[in-house]
């Protein structure tokens, strides 16, 4: 059985919004980055777009089944039978995505099933598949389901603001990640987690609570290095 102790009288805000505070630069470095303000002042290179595009593709296919393991630990873990039905619906919104992919690289003329993964996407696909193993905790899982949507979300969001000149042709791109729907499922993520973190923040004597609380932080920042990465592959940095 486990033992539990909640700390009453202890609030420091809820994790996630301290993990923002502390990490800011590197936050801001992901969903700011200089390919996200091209875009939104018009001024990208299209050939940076494409690579974007089909890198993505790849991406995806390999994020579907990572998804799919944190809905099974929902299944098995969660405290709430809520988070598989929102991570359900984040799957099949995937199974749109990838349909989408396939319309959009013929736009371009891109041969999806040409696309040679670039390093840097292999690192950040393996990743994930590290995250798919059983070992690694729900509230890690999710931790990293969250961090990986909402970069995108804040990141294609900023480049359909008031005074963005992101050209007519990558506006639809940006909807995809950057609509309202898709940042409502993206704080339901972060509500999702921040409930499990600070569950964990309270439980003092439970086990190796302050253990996975750093697991989850380290991944959100792992991810964040990850997702500058391939900003900068696509603007063909590395
Ligand atoms: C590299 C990367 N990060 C996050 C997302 C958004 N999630 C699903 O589409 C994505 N497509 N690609």
């Amino acid at each position: 059985m486990e033992v539990k102790k909640k700390v009453v009288g202890v609030d420091n805000g809820e994790v996630i919004e301290q993990w923002l505070r502390k990490h800011s630069l590197i936050y801001t470095g992901a969903t700011r980055h200089p390919l996200i303000l091209s875009i939104r002042d018009g001024t990208v290179h299209l050939s940076a777009f494409k690579k974007w595009l089909g890198q993505d593709y790849i991406f995806v296919r390999a994020f579907v089944p990572f998804v799919a393991s944190v809905l099974i630990k929902a299944w098995k873990e969660s405290d709430d039978i809520s988070d598989v039905e929102v991570i359900l619906k984040g799957m099949a919104a995937l199974n749109d995505e990838i349909e989408w992919f396939k319309r959009e690289a013929a736009k371009w003329n891109i041969e999806l099933s040409n696309i040679v993964p670039h390093k840097t996407n292999e690192r950040y696909c393996r990743f994930l598949e590290s995250l798919m193993r059983p070992e690694v905790e729900y509230t890690v899982a999710i931790t990293a389901l969250w961090a990986i949507e909402a970069v995108y979300q804040e990141s294609f969001a900023h480049c359909l603001e008031d005074g963005s000149k992101t050209p007519p042709e990558l506006r639809e791109t940006c909807q995809r990640w950057g609509n309202e729907a898709f940042g409502q499922y993206c704080t339901t993520l972060r509500n999702i987690a921040n409930r499990r973190l600070e569950r964990l923040s309270g439980d003092l004597l439970t086990e190796g609570y302050d253990n996975v609380l750093k697991q989850a932080e380290v991944v959100f920042l792992r991810v964040l290095e990850y997702e500058v990465e391939f900003w900068n592959m696509s603007r063909g940095d590395s």
